[in-house]
Parts: structure tokens; C-alpha cells; sequence
């Protein structure tokens, strides 16, 4: 488990990392969703201890990551510009990550071997960007760590090797019990990986969530009524976001499904649709609605 509380990184004066606190349990997906700046790779680079917080404790199962060997060698950090040693091949990283990291399964590497389908003797620079970030995820899964954090890690890579990289994450979870902490813009591109997200607003973590949890506290709703929108029910619901279509009201209301539908229906809509709601909407509405407050 990764457990930050009241984090805090200043840079020149600029809090980039502001009170943060989250929890990733063990085990997760967890992913790091938030605009430009909000302080994501920060907060990334702070729990993997290359960065130290100013204020705050960051600990994973436990123990402190500031200058903790101990937690190092179990964790591995992927940014989101990938870096090899100048003139190295994927053999002679795979050699230094089988020196550094005890964890290093020479077995594992060769069985990814096939997935990857680099050339081992080729130096890395001399291959595409994708191309890099495929070594970087191959070297990752072959030192097996217990924790994997990684900055915007699926950019770059082509539809086929995406998929390929989220199965073996998946695979990696539900067979080591690996925790995951991922971070990105594309929120679809996290929807089928993450079981939780925190959406990031500068430098806090704003909302934590199961995302099944999420997708059942928001809705949105078309709606008609014969003589108007009833004033009343604008007090009765928790409205993130109203829009009127000719005589069709549409909203996204906060709150339980069923709760939300009984509610209207003591007004007597002629038309209640609940319709369902992208994460990427989801995540629009919270923030802007961070934003307004
Ligand atoms: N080394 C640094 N020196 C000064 N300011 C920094 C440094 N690193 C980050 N910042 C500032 O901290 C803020 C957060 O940056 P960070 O890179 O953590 O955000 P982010 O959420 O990862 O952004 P993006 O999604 O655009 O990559 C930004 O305003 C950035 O300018």
C-alpha cells in the first residue's frame, strides 16, 4: 500500500505538489488523472523517492521512500522520457537491471522476449520512440517489482502493443498482486485499466475513487415536462451541469441512480431518460466543477 498524507513540493517558491494525500492499496490500478500542471509527474517522482517532499510523509507498506533501499529495490519508476545509458543494448540493460533490482527474473525477460520483439543487440537509441518505450516496459516486467509507477507510460505505442502492454499489467495484478500507479491524459485510454482514479487539481489530489463508485454517483438525465422545468426540482437535486434543448432538459445530476429517478418522478416528467456517462465526462464535471468553487 502507498500511503501519501499532507504532501507538499516547492519549486522556487511554487507549490507544484500542494497538501496532497492519497492511497493506493495494494494490489490496484490506480490512476493519476488531472490537467496540465497539476502537478502529476511531481507527485509521481515524490512517491518513487527521486524527488523529496517538503513537508508530508510518503510510505509504501510501511516504510519511509526517501533514501530506502529497501523500498527501492521493490519499486520502479517508468517517466514519461524514457532513458538508457548512451550506446546500450536491451542485453546489456538487461544485465544492469539483473545487478540493481534482485527481483530480475532472467526467465521472465525471455519469455517476454516473443511479446516484444525487439533486437536484443541493437542499441536502444537507435530505435523509434515507441520502439524505447516497448524496451522500457520490457525491462520493467522482467525486475517484477512490487510497485510500478509510471508517467503517461502508453503514449507512443501503437494500438496493438497498448493492448498487449495492459494485459500484462492485468496480468500482473491479478497474478502478483503488482500495485499499479499509472498516470495520463486519456481517460479512455485508463477506463478499462484502473479499478481507482484520483483526479489531481493544482497540487492536490481533489477526489479518490473506485471507478465503479464514480460512474454510480453521477448521471445524466433528459428530461421533458408538460408545463416546464419545475423550480422546485433545481433544490431537490445536486445539478453539476444544465442544458436546455428546445422543450428537453438535459442534466447531470450527482447522487444515487434510483434516488435521483424517484425524485423526478414526483414531478411527472413526460419524458426521464438516465443516460450513461463517459469517465471523460465525468472527470470534466468534477474538475470544472473544482474549478468554479
Ligand atoms: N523542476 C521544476 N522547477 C520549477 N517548476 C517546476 C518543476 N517541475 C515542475 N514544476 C512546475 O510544477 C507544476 C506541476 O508540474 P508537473 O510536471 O508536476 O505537472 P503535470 O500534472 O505532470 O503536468 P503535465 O500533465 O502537463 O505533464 C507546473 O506548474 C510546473 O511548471
Amino acid at each position: 500500500m502507498i500511503q501519501l498524507v499532507d504532501v507538499t513540493k516547492t519549486f522556487d517558491r511554487f507549490p507544484a505538489v500542494n497538501g496532497a494525500t492519497m492511497t493506493v492499496p495494494k494490489g490496484v490500478i490506480y490512476g493519476l488523472l488531472g490537467p496540465n500542471g497539476a502537478g502529476k509527474t511531481t507527485l509521481l517522482k515524490l512517491m518513487a523517492g527521486i524527488l523529496r517532499q517538503d513537508r508530508g510523509t510518503i510510505v509504501i507498506d510501511g516504510e519511509e521512500v526517501w533514501e530506502n533501499a529497501n523500498v527501492k529495490q521493490r519499486l520502479l519508476f517508468l517517466p514519461d522520457f524514457v532513458y538508457f545509458f548512451p550506446h546500450t543494448t536491451i542485453r546489456q540493460m538487461a544485465d544492469f537491471y539483473e545487478q540493481v533490482y534482485p527481483s530480475f527474473s532472467r526467465e521472465r525477460f525471455v519469455e517476454l522476449q516473443e511479446a516484444f520483439s525487439l533486437d536484443l543487440d541493437k542499441k536502444i537509441q537507435q530505435f523509434s520512440k515507441g520502439m524505447q518505450r516497448q524496451a522500457a516496459f520490457w525491462l520493467a516486467f522482467s525486475v517484477q517489482p512490487d510497485v510500478l509507477i509510471m508517467d503517461e507510460p502508453l503514449d507512443g505505442l501503437d494500438a496493438f502493443v497498448r493492448r498487449h502492454v495492459k494485459q500484462l499489467l492485468i496480468d500482473e495484478v491479478v497474478e502478483r498482486e503488482m500495485t499499479i500507479v499509472i498516470s495520463s491524459h486519456n481517460l479512455r485510454e485508463l477506463e478499462d485499466l484502473c479499478g481507482i482514479v484520483g483526479l489531481m487539481e493544482r497540487g492536490t489530489v481533489r477526489l479518490e475513487r473506485d471507478l465503479d463508485e464514480l460512474r454510480a454517483g453521477m448521471h445524466k438525465l433528459q428530461l421533458a415536462f408538460r408545463d416546464g422545468f419545475p423550480s422546485e426540482l433545481v433544490e431537490r437535486l445536486d445539478i453539476v451541469h444544465r442544458e436546455e434543448r428546445g422543450s428537453i432538459v438535459l442534466l447531470v445530476v450527482r447522487g444515487e441512480k434510483r434516488r435521483i429517478e424517484e425524485t423526478v418522478r414526483a414531478f411527472h416528467p413526460l419524458i426521464l431518460d438516465v443516460l450513461p456517462l463517459s469517465l471523460e465526462e465525468i472527470f470534466m464535471y468534477e474538475i470544472g466543477r473544482g474549478a468554479h468553487v
